[in-house]
């Protein structure tokens, strides 16, 4: 861990977040313990307090995501005004949000809290009456950082409306919880934990009890983070070519295929004859050629077939010599979109070497000593296996600590680079390294449960059910 507190130190940290990276802390937040619906509260009541002491009418509009359960939360610390869902109960996504719903319908007996459902704006025509003269509070919980594109009704009539009043009345006044809803014009916002790019106008941030922690560990929020596109249509979830093997290792490359065959599906290798004989998976689509090692002399025809993949997993069984090293260096300057591991990690000239925003090398300790990099110009991901993976580049850096001795076994990194690299067709070098380190371990945490060894090919066919455990 030294190393990482080591480059740490260097990686400025990031005062300002996507909304899309917020969401992956949060659920962080959740893999290191710490509870949603607490942080809702959390959340809830430091809205509370900026507005507690509001002394007219106030109506809190929700949504059905957990920015709405932020909205519940907020109406019972104060005990009083409207609450208006835009949508039905059976509509609120979470668990927390329906918590902190029934609890206001509980409290809605005693006539101090009212809670409406509505499915369209014309429902509360008496609501924006109300708003358009005297002194009232409105509290947007509709939309928060799970908002996507243009706004879907009936928030788009709810916020024209609003704003519409809002120019009318000056004795109107609007808080946001967490982000502005579409573009409402809200006069202030209760961000929580770091501000967000998208917030306009006056922001507060408040702490709501999420861990510093929550930025630096991968967890499930990576993998849920990740794009990935079911197989409907053939060819279009990405495609991989494995550009590996030689005449000593032909097990390398087909791990890394079969393992980039999980989420990507169209996946090449391209190889000396001596592997591509003994690939006996008519998934893989093969090209050969003659030799012992990959070389200058292959090029012509690999930079043809690389022009129809989107991500190369380069290294695995590569060998190393002079030959191919030279093909090594030239093919990068072509390419964007590199996994590069193993033996193509050792012969790499770094002296004239640029480090592409789209390379994702996958070093374990050893190899790593090989990489010459100066961290401010890393545009490249590394991904430093070891008991706890590190995953860094000029901006970001994470820890990931899935995982078991067992994975140190040969083959599990030639697994590790392929499903990097059918990620990385659709994801950022970063998330592709950081989920990828996560499945990989934590299918191997799976298996040790179930048995006491496991082999590599286990592993690989262990992957759907990582994802299907963290819902992907
Ligand atoms: N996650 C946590 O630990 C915490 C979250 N907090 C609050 O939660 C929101 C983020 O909640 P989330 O459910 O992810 O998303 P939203 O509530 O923003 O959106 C919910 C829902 O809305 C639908 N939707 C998305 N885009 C649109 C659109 N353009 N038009 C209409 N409807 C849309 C979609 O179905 C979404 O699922 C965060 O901002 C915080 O406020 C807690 O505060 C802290 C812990
Ligand atoms: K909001």
């Amino acid at each position: 861990m030294e190393l990482f507190f080591k480059l740490k130190e260097k990686i400025k940290e990031k005062e300002v977040l996507e909304p899309w990276e917020m969401n992956i802390i949060d659920e962080n937040a959740e893999y290191l313990g710490v509870k949603r619906i607490q942080l809702m509260e959390n959340a809830g009541r430091a809205v509370y307090e900026e507005v507690k002491d509001f002394d007219g009418k106030i109506f809190i509009f929700c949504g059905t995501g957990n920015n709405g359960g932020d909205g519940f939360v907020v109406a019972r610390f104060l005990g009083r005004g409207e609450v208006i869902l835009l949508g039905k109960e059976s509509e609120i996504k979470s668990y927390e949000a329906r918590e902190n719903y029934k609890i206001l319908k509980n409290l809605s007996l005693f006539g101090s809290i009212k809670v409406r459902e509505i499915k369209s704006a014309k429902e509360i025509e008496d609501v924006f009456q109300a708003l358009r003269e005297g002194k009232s509070l409105v509290i947007d919980a509709m939309l928060g950082t799970g908002q996507r594109g243009e706004l879907k009704e009936p928030y788009k009539s709810v916020v024209e409306e609003l704003n519409k009043i809002k120019r009318e009345n000056k004795e109107l006044y609007i808080v946001s919880v967490d982000v502005q809803t579409g573009n409402l014009e809200s006069d202030l916002t209760v961000t929580f934990h770091k501000r967000k790019s998208i917030n306009k106008g006056k922001v507060i941030v408040k702490d709501i009890g999420i861990p510093k922690e929550a930025e630096y560990i991968v967890g499930y929020g990576d993998v849920r983070a990740l794009k990935l596109v079911r197989g409907e249509h053939k060819g279009k979830n990405g495609k991989v070519l494995i550009v590996g093997g030689s005449k000593d290792y032909y097990g390398a490359p087909i791990l890394s295929g079969l393992s980039a065959l999980k989420v990507s599906d169209l996946v090449g290798i391209f190889s000396v004859d001596h592997v591509i004989r003994k690939v006996n998976y008519p998934e893989l689509i093969t090209y050969s050629v003659e030799g012992n090692y990959l070389c200058l002399e292959h090029l012509d025809y690999l930079l043809e077939v690389v022009k129809k993949y989107d991500v190369v997993v380069l290294g695995n069984g590569l060998g190393v010599n002079e030959e191919t090293k030279e093909f090594v260096n030239s093919l990068l300057e072509k390419l964007n979109k590199v996994v590069i591991d193993a033996d193509a990690i050792k012969l790499i000239d770094y002296e004239n070497f640029k480090f592409k925003e789209g390379y994702v090398f996958t070093p374990h300790k050893k190899e790593f000593e090989y990489i010459k990099f100066e961290l401010d110009e890393l545009e490249s991901t590394i991904l430093l296996k070891g008991k706890i993976d590190i995953i860094f580049n000029n901006e970001s850096i994470k820890i990931n600590k899935t995982g078991n001795v067992f994975l140190t076994k040969g083959g599990t990194g030639d697994i590790l680079a392929g499903l990097v690299g059918g990620l990385l067709t659709k994801n950022s070098s970063f998330l592709s390294a950081s989920a990828g380190a996560f499945i990989v371990g934590y299918a191997g945490d799976l298996l040790l449960k179930e048995k006491s060894i496991y082999t590599p090919m286990e592993v690989i066919e262990k992957i759907p059910e990582v994802f299907k455990i963290f819902g992907v």
